[in-house]
């Protein structure tokens, strides 16, 4: 399943009408979809149900919506908003059809002022939006926020057709009013704005409904991104990663090197440490100074503590470096002097490279030797990360997180995950070919501290089992979402949840 600017979605929309199948029929699917939903939650007809029209197709997507429910013997109330002059060419079909199957029905919010204010604050059990869809492009006038703020205000289960009318179906953010959903049901895949800014807070559950896209057109879309859930990991999670083997030693699955540094705070490294155990590697080696040693030997007997003296870094980190099969380096690392040289160093080696947290602050300052490295490299900034690392504020790449992430992962040839509640992933092939996904497993439970250090640990543990560095880095996010799922099954699990916990979790 993937998630779609609003051009992409038009395109999608005009592709497959070009391949025959008429606009009405869509707009028939997408409406069934919509009433499945309502009847589902609502199977008593006495349910009074208020649907919103606007004068575009999403009007067309709820008159046909208001048609269906009348069909089932639902009490509807049909109200338009918008300029009736202006109105699309479905929505006048479906206005026509509306109202020669149900000749008695009123349609609200055109004329008689004082009807239609009554009609509009009388009680409904379901409120629907249909207002404006993919086609909103610019800020509302003030009655329509008021009228916006007025029917938020209200009571009643509320249901936006395809994407709540006022957030921009791209970027996620409100225009400057939103219909406040408690359920989205949207066409033919995810929109991108249901995901980033506003859009999750406003849009409520979300279900995709099937309209019948012609799929082919997707080829045709490089800006597409593949919504990864539950379900898609369950279907390939076999095909994607190495299989255990009951004929193997510890040697099989080989060995993650995290690397602390001297000013570094040593939870991080240890939870990594842990994480990189449970999601399977066979070693895990700590690269600390001399006076981390009786701590790591405590937290985490399992792991193989590689001490060094503080002046003599460089060179005991090559020999580190050559003894395992991935870096780690960033977890609670400070950024100071010795911190970059380390990192320098490291990414001017072969070996393949995980760079989380204070590493990525390291590099920003100077991407030079990034730019240049020799080594294969995974980076895993948090939003606040990215935005040191693209010389930015974070609210601008808050507002183009899908742009940021695609440029820098291009210009420096790096995958990536930019972290945040739903995660955004840009995998580079080896053709130089770029793909984008975005993780939604995982919960509000992983806000907090230490859960990255987790992700960047089972990252890291993929790649020494031999995984491709993107299949570890995709499978990764998605294990470490899942953990977080299977740990946090109520609110107050999620509240509870600590970084070990999610460890704890992994499979
Ligand atoms: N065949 C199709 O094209 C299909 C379209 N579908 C529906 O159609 C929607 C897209 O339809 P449209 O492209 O007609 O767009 P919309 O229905 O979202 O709105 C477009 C209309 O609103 C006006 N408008 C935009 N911003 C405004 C503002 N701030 N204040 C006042 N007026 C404003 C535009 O000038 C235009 O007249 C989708 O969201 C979906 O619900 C679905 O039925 C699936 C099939
Ligand atoms: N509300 C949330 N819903 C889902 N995932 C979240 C949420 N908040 C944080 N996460 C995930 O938790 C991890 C946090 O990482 P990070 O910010 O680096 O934390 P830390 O630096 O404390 O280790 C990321 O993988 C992020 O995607
Ligand atoms: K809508």
């Amino acid at each position: 399943m993937y998630a779609l600017t609003a051009k992409s979605m038009k395109y999608m929309d005009e592709y497959t009408m070009d391949k025959g199948v008429p606009s009405s029929v869509l707009m028939e699917n997408a409406s069934r979809g919509v009433v499945n939903e309502i009847t589902e939650r609502f199977p008593d007809t006495n349910t009074r149900v208020l649907v919103m029209c606007g004068p575009g197709n999403n009007g067309g997507d709820g008159v046909c919506v208001a048609r269906w429910l009348l069909h089932l013997g639902y009490s509807v109330t049909l109200y338009f908003v918008g300029d009736p002059n202006r109105t699309s060419k479905e929505f006048r079909r479906q206005i026509r059809i509306i109202s020669s199957m149900f000749p008695d029905l009123k349609i609200y919010g055109t004329e008689d002022a004082a009807e239609s204010l009554k009609a509009l604050r009388s009680e409904y059990d379901v409120l629907v939006d249909g207002i404006f869809g993919t086609g909103l492009n610019r800020r509302f006038g003030n009655n329509f926020v008021k009228f916006l703020e007025y029917v938020n205000s209200k009571k009643g289960y509320k249901v936006a057709i395809d994407i709540p009318s006022g957030l921009n179906a791209t970027t996620g953010q409100i225009m400057n009013a939103v219909f406040r959903a408690d359920l989205t049901v949207t066409m033919g895949n995810y929109k991108t704005g249901l995901f980033f800014c506003e859009g999750r807070k406003v849009s409520g559950e979300v279900k995709v409904v099937d309209i019948g896209l012609a799929k082919r057109g997707y080829r045709d879309i490089p800006d597409r991104i593949f919504v990864c859930d539950r379900e898609f990991f369950r279907k390939t999670k076999d095909m994607a990663l190495i299989p255990r083997t009951e004929v193997s030693h510890k040697g099989t699955y080989g060995t993650v090197g995290i690397v602390v540094s001297p000013g570094s705070m040593m939870g991080a490294a240890m939870l990594s440490a842990k994480a990189s155990y449970r999601a399977g590697c066979g070693l895990v080696k700590i690269f600390c100074p001399n006076k981390f040693t009786g701590f790591f030997n405590v937290s985490i007997p399992e792991a193989v503590v590689v001490p060094y003296k503080t002046d003599d870094v460089i060179g005991a980190l090559d020999d580190f470096v050559e003894s395992v099969d991935v870096v780690l380096a960033g977890p609670g690392m400070k950024e100071d002097a010795t911190g970059r040289l380390i990192i320098k160093e490291i990414l001017a080696q072969e070996t393949p490279v995980v760079l989380d947290a204070g590493a990525l602050n390291l590099i920003s300052k100077n991407l030079k030797p990034f730019r240049k490295r020799k080594c294969p490299c995974i980076i895993t900034p948090h939003v606040g990360e990215m935005a040191r690392l693209c010389g930015e504020d974070i609210q601008v790449i808050e507002k183009n997180r899908i742009g940021f992430t695609k440029k820098f992962s291009e210009l420096y040839r790096v995958s990536m995950v930019v972290k945040s509640d739903v995660s955004l992933v840009s995998l580079i092939k080896e053709d130089g070919t770029q793909r984008l996904y975005l993780n939604v497993t995982g919960n509000s439970g992983l806000a907090t501290a230490g859960s990255g250090d987790v992700l960047s640990g089972v990252i890291a543990s993929l790649i020494a089992q031999g995984n491709s560095e993107n299949n570890s880095l995709l499978y990764g996010v998605m294990i470490h979402g899942m953990a977080a799922d299977k740990f946090a099954v109520d609110e107050d699990s999620r509240r509870k949840m600590m970084a070990g916990d999610i460890v704890e979790s992994i499979f």
